[in-house]
């Protein structure tokens, strides 16, 4: 099979401070890999990377991030910023601050399309309807006139998740895009995204910290902490047979249909130190390595 992304031994550092130390992952064409790890883990700093949106003081220090075959990272902005929204689309965790709250959505749909696709506005307006159809929003005529304010939550997600996928994108980034939604939603959303992916051919990368998100639709899943994968395979395989320690630590935490709620074991608070003290071991001897 083809990779869509491949992410090579990738360091960054935030200042004096390592948050990724030496990720390696592959996201094959159609496929969803979970990316998942507790909050700091450096999920969202593997999204940021691949969209050049580090924060200011970050540093790649080394390593090869690939889409198609091309090295995102050594590409000239220009060409960057051309796949962008185009070729990779992003479903970003905050549905209301990732929409312009002063334009209306239909407004903010056909810049996207005149700017990825070269639509007319007609046909752009067109598109957007469509789009909108896709994902189930109902009335898509009147919700292109509205603005971000006048949606709820779920709704804002689903016009997000429709400019995701509207330029077919052979790879989507989605960001934790069910937390800030309430239960019922989030079942909804995830299932959107599913038939969005089937119907446009997109591979995913599901950014979540969430077992039970990514045991319903994730095909194969990397477990990161402290910046570091601790373990990747395939989801069947890593849910039943978790290798590292972290992993079976963090299955113990999660809650499941099938077992009473008394029986989770939150993560033993030696087992993060013991991973944090190796971080820093690593740290040193990089820090050490002659160039
Ligand atoms: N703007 C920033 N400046 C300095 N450090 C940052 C910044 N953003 C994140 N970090 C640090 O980078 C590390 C990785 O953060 P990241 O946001 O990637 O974690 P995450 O796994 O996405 O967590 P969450 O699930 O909470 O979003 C953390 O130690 C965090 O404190």
């Amino acid at each position: 099979m083809s990779a869509v992304l491949e992410i090579d031994n990738l360091h960054v550092a935030i200042g004096a401070a390592n948050v990724l130390r030496g990720v390696s992952l592959r996201v094959e064409a159609g496929e969803v890999r979970g990316l998942v790890g507790e909050s700091g883990a450096g999920k969202s700093m593997v999204g940021r990377t691949i969209f050049g949106l580090l924060p200011a003081k970050a540093a790649i220090r080394a390593g090869q991030v690939q889409f198609e075959g091309r090295d995102l990272l050594a590409m000239p902005d220009k060409e960057r910023r051309g796949l962008l929204g185009r070729r990779i689309a992003l479903i970003p965790q905050d549905p209301m601050t990732s929409l312009n709250p002063v334009r209306r959505i239909g407004a903010q749909m056909v810049a996207l399309l005149q700017l990825h696709l070269g639509l007319s506005k007609r046909a752009a307006l067109d598109r957007a309807a469509d789009l909108l159809a896709e994902v189930a929003v109902r009335d898509p005529a009147r919700v292109l006139q509205l603005y971000p304010h006048e949606l709820s939550g779920g709704m804002r997600q689903r016009v997000l998740i429709a400019m995701a996928f509207a330029c077919d994108p052979a790879l989507v980034i989605a960001d934790e895009p069910t937390t800030a939604l309430d239960v019922t939603v989030q079942r909804q959303v995830l299932q959107l995204v599913e038939r969005m992916r089937q119907r446009h051919g997109a591979a995913i990368l599901f950014v979540t910290h969430d077992l039970g998100v990514v045991a319903k639709i994730c095909r194969s899943m990397t477990v990161l902490h402290a910046g570091r994968v601790l373990e990747d395979g395939p989801t069947a395989d890593v849910l039943v047979k978790p290798h590292h320690a972290y992993t079976r630590a963090l299955l113990a935490a999660t809650p499941r249909a099938d077992r009473p709620a008394d029986a989770l074991k939150p993560v033993p608070p030696a087992l993060i130190e013991s991973l944090w003290a190796e971080a820093r071991r690593l740290d040193q001897l990089t820090a050490t390595r002659p160039a």
